[in-house]
């Protein structure tokens, strides 16, 4: 196995106190392996964003630990924290949040811009030219199409050579066409670029893009699966909606459809 881009050990959040405590992340220990796709999944209200946002250090979680490469993120104050978040995380969310009056050439560079940095030109011309950008460059987001408006941010996120990227259904948008192309370039930036993805998303057809998938429930990893393909991951969340309207545990350790997944995959 090779190195981690990031860690989650033992992390806990609640929202509110009380009476009114949710428990969105109960004790999750999760490990993300540089160069890989993840997708996870689980029904709404699972843990999701939450998972993704405490791991982005874009949310603090009430107890555990956070790694991104060899920082723990609670030690760090919200300067650093934030400085962390610019340098070594990339973000894409399910509406574009592009800056409308700046071009495609602008968006893309505006983080390494914020952060007083220029790109490395070989690199951004590289990036821009795997998304399809190339011709797009001068273009305002109204000028463009959603599913280029979104390879734009994705191609934004990969720009400063993060540690790891987190997309928060990032096809949640689009149509199954466009979705298909941006997955197309996303698994690209991992088979080519080396990138680290983690994405949420809904979607069986898009966690199939991915090398793993996590299914959360009620706050917890319940599940996972190795090179997941869209049919076993579709009957997995059946299987998930079904033991949850029971109450049972889920995951009884049978094995899914597909014959390969092990459930226990180190990935
Ligand atoms: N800011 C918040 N304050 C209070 N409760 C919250 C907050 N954010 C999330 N929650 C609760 O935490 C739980 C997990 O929410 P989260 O958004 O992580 O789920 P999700 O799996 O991403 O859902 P979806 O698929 O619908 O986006 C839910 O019960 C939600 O209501």
């Amino acid at each position: 196995m090779g190195e981690e881009a990031a860690r989650a050990v033992g992390i806990s959040k609640v929202y509110g106190s009380g009476d009114t405590a949710v428990r969105a992340l109960d004790e999750v220990s999760v490990g993300f392996p540089s160069g890989r796709f993840t997708a996870v999944m689980g029904p709404s209200g699972s843990g999701k964003s939450t998972l993704l946002h405490c791991m982005a250090g874009l949310d603090r979680v009430t107890s555990g630990e956070v790694w991104i490469g060899d920082t723990e993120l609670s030690g760090l104050n919200d300067r650093r924290l934030t400085l962390l978040r610019r340098e070594r995380i990339g973000f894409v969310f399910q509406a574009f949040n592009l800056v409308p009056t700046l071009t495609a050439a602008e968006n893309v560079e505006l983080p390494l811009a914020i952060a007083g940095t220029r790109p490395e030109r070989g690199w951004r011309d590289r990036v821009v030219g795997e998304f399809g950008l190339a011709k797009r460059l001068g273009h305002r987001p109204t000028e463009l199409s959603g599913g280029e408006q979104q390879r734009v941010a994705v191609a934004r996120a990969l720009l400063s050579r993060p540690t790891i990227v987190f997309a928060d259904e990032p096809t949640g948008n689009l149509d199954s066409r466009t979705s298909a192309e941006l997955l197309g370039f996303m698994r690209r930036s991992v088979d080519e670029f080396g990138q680290t993805i983690v994405m949420v998303t809904h979607d069986p057809t898009a966690a199939g893009y991915a090398d793993r998938a996590l299914f959360l429930a009620d706050g917890r990893i319940v599940h996972e699966m190795a090179d997941p393909t869209a049919d076993r991951v579709l009957d997995h969340l059946k299987r998930l909606d079904g033991e949850d309207l029971d109450g049972g545990e889920p995951d009884s350790g049978e094995p899914d459809s597909g014959g390969r997944d092990d459930g226990e995959s180190e990935g």
